[in-house]
């Protein structure tokens, strides 16, 4: 049977008087490029914190590998990627992944080698010297993701990755995803583009804090009569993200 590493029970959120998250209860199996995909304001960067630990539910439960969060021991075991990037612009791309290497307290030949991975892995080796305040801003997002992958996460969330990145770069992003979803890491994405919902195993509508829907792209569309991602979508009553 394959192994759920992210169980969401009947998780709510509430921020004052605004419900964010309804009622969310949602399995994630290992290996599976998870897609959390819904319109802004659809609660998606609300769940993202939740799994990771960064904020606690009102009411139900999110479990990470069984253990119920948040649970800070279990931070060595996620790559987490926010919406905006928190990198240092006046450093190098090297010097940064140096920092990152060293809060995850990876030392010597080890931290040089992880370092010369990621960058290979994201494109971004050629680019290692140069300040980061050049880069533009997919040349950022890929190094905040080299950042969140240098600890070889077994699971990976990634909030938003592509947004502002150009469709070549999107494509090489996926193929690094892929890649590591071959090298058994899973990953958690969230996204507003349906081409990127297409490219999911599996994923969960969000609309208004609710799950409208869960399933393989596949399952989406057959369940819905629909061609595309985003007929599906709209089938389930979500607004156009
Ligand atoms: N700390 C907070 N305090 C109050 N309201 C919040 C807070 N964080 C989020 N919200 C509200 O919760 C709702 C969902 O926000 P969230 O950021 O989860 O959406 P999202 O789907 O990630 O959107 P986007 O794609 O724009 O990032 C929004 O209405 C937002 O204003």
């Amino acid at each position: 049977m394959e192994e759920v590493i992210v169980s969401i029970r009947g998780a709510e959120k509430t921020y004052g008087k605004q419900i964010v998250l309804k009622d969310i209860s949602l399995d994630i199996k290992r290996g599976e490029i998870f897609g959390l995909l819904g319109p802004s304001g659809a609660g998606k960067t609300t769940l993202v914190k939740l799994l990771v630990g960064l904020d606690t539910p009102t009411s139900g439960e999110t479990y990470l590998f069984g253990q119920r969060m948040p649970c800070l021991k279990l931070a060595g075991r996620i790559g987490y990627m926010a919406q905006s990037d928190a990198l240092y612009t006046e450093l190098s791309s090297r010097e940064n992944l140096e920092f990152f290497a060293s809060l995850y307290g990876l030392k010597g030949g080890q931290r040089r080698r992880r370092i010369e991975e990621v960058a290979e892995l994201v494109g971004l080796s050629s680019s290692m010297d140069k300040i980061v305040a050049q880069f533009s801003g997919g040349m950022k997002r890929r190094l905040s993701l080299a950042a969140a992958l240098l600890h070889e996460p077994e699971l990976l969330i990634l909030d938003e990755p592509t947004v502002g990145i150009d469709p070549v770069l999107r494509q090489q992003i996926w193929s690094a995803f892929y890649q590591l979803q071959q090298q058994g890491t899973s990953l958690i994405v969230t996204t507003h583009v349906m081409d990127e919902a297409e490219k999911c195993s599996r994923l969960a509508l969000l609309r208004d804090g609710s799950m409208i829907a869960a399933g393989t792209p596949e399952e989406l569309k057959r369940e819905t009569a629909s061609n595309t991602m985003e007929e599906a979508f709209l089938y389930y009553g979500g607004a156009r993200p």
